[in-house]
């Protein structure tokens, strides 16, 4: 079985590491037939995904945060390659919610001696997810915290504070697979594939990342007493009976937005639109787990 890494070398905190040197030791102690390849750009990761793919390696491993892990998955659907991780990021939502090791050998050894399974991916005008996907704040604070010049947890929490006394939510119509139209505001709208943004937040607890079905949760405001609420129950995995958010499930979901708002996929943001098609194809996406 032949395995391919795709490094980002520019994600994680700790960029002393050298990452090519330990994916080589513990690979090679793990007895995989393997590849390095590094990304040099953004978005380089979706191709040499597909080529590692189109070459014949069994398992293409994302090595890096979120956005890698979009990024490989992307060039691997319709193929007949799986997923792995080597969660490198600050989030690694993804990883997570397939209870992968975090730690770098705990990950490689995974990857190298996996079992398969199959994940639904959804897309948001026409944007691949795999995790969650979101409209609303979730999305502004992405969009704010890739221009704050620091990454981490520490400075997405300082972004998520300061933008919320200045965000105001949207008026939207939401039209879910039969059922009847929501006429509502959005705050946050979150698409969940996986049950967690990342980080152990867990928007959409209930979620199921096999069952064919985005969970939406809808937040349609969010003064300070919903807000804690809200915070604890991203932290607990209780919000569903928090009373700080309703939860729907569609395979399929039409939002009209009554001014532009911005969207994000795993965590990155994309841009704003005032209609957004949202929609799962089930099992679209082998994994190594
Ligand atoms: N060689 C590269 N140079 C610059 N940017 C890159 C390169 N390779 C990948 N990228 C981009 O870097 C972005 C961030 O990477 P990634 O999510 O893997 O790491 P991270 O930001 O450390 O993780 P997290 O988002 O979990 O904090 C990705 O969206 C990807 O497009």
């Amino acid at each position: 079985m032949r395995i391919c890494f795709i490094l980002n070398p520019t994600s994680g905190t700790n960029r002393r590491q050298d990452v090519p040197a330990l994916l080589t030791r513990h690979a090679t102690e793990a007895g995989a037939e393997f590849e390095i390849r590094l990304t040099e750009h953004a978005g380089h990761a979706e191709t040499l995904a597909r080529e590692a793919a189109a070459a014949g390696c069994r398992v293409v491993v994302a090595v890096g945060g979120d956005g890698t892990v979009n990024e490989v998955a992307r060039g691997l659907l319709g193929t007949g390659a799986a997923l792995g991780i080597v969660p490198r990021g600050s989030g690694n939502g993804l990883a997570r919610h397939l209870h992968l090791p975090l730690d770098l050998p705990g990950a490689v050894r995974r990857a190298c001696q996996p079992e398969f399974q199959r994940i639904d991916a959804g897309r948001i005008n026409g944007h691949w997810f795999f995790c969650t996907a979101g409209l609303g704040f979730d999305a502004h604070v992405s969009r704010m915290f890739a221009r704050a010049g620091t990454r981490g947890l520490a400075t997405y929490v300082k972004v998520a504070l300061r933008e919320y006394g200045r965000y105001q939510p949207t008026a939207v119509q939401v039209q879910l697979e039969n059922q009847d139209l929501l006429d509502t505001h959005c705050y946050v709208l979150a698409f969940a594939n996986a049950t967690q943004y990342g980080n152990n937040a867990y928007i959409a607890p209930r979620a199921n990342i096999q069952d064919g079905l985005l969970d939406l949760c809808l937040i349609d405001a969010l003064p300070l007493w919903r807000a804690l609420r809200v915070g604890v129950g991203l932290a607990l995995g209780t919000l569903p009976t928090s009373g700080g958010a309703q939860y729907h499930r569609s395979r399929h979901i039409r939002v009209r937005a009554a001014a532009p708002l911005g969207f994000h996929v795993d965590g990155d943001y994309v841009a704003e639109a005032t209609e957004f098609d949202v929609e799962l194809e089930p099992l679209a996406l082998e994994v190594a787990v």
